[in-house]
């Protein structure tokens, strides 16, 4: 049984996150979407809101499981759970730039192996910052992110801890 980690903080999370995933799905056994807590970090959602926002929008697909990826090394956490590659999207060469060295490096620390997928072409220009940035000024997201995120946004939650 071939089990993949797809690691994020999921910030929400949108539908560029969301098609990478699926398509993780299609290629594994088993997709774990890691949520991770970094104390150090002010998240706009909870660890629990971040996972549930996960949860029902990938209810649809079949092998998905969510849960919280703790504060520890990613390798140790793969090397633990049994997964044998890192699935990342690739939205740009400058997210290459970034995610080379630390797929190499968990390569040499746990023998995972990171297998990116390049984003469809109209999420490049997501990310969970800017999506938040327009949707604070008023600008419309509703292309971007499911329905039941958008229902959050819009809520206007006060920004929260971990
Ligand atoms: O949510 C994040 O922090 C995040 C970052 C980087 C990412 N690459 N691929 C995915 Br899915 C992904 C998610
Ligand atoms: O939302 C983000 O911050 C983020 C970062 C990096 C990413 N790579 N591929 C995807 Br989809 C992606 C999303």
């Amino acid at each position: 049984m071939r089990r993949a980690v797809c690691p994020g903080s999921f910030d929400p999370i949108h539908n560029g996150h969301l098609e990478v995933i699926a398509r993780a799905a299609g290629l594994f056994d088993e997709v774990i979407v890691a949520v991770s807590t970094n104390y150090a970090k002010k998240y706009r959602f909870s660890l629990e809101d971040r996972m549930e926002m996960a949860r029902e929008t990938l209810a649809s697909l079949r092998g998905i499981i969510v849960e919280p990826m703790g504060e520890g090394l990613l390798a140790e956490y793969c090397r633990h759970r049994g997964v044998s590659a890192i699935v990342k999207g690739l939205r740009s060469s400058s997210d290459f730039d970034y995610e080379l060295p630390m797929a190499t490096m968990n390569r040499q620390l746990a023998g995972v192996e990171t297998v990116f997928l390049p984003a469809e072409a109209h999420y490049v220009h997501l990310s969970s910052t800017l999506i938040k940035e327009v949707n604070v000024l008023g600008g419309d997201i509703s292309d971007f992110v499911p329905k039941s995120v958008l229902k959050r946004l819009l809520a206007g939650e006060p920004p929260t801890e971990g």
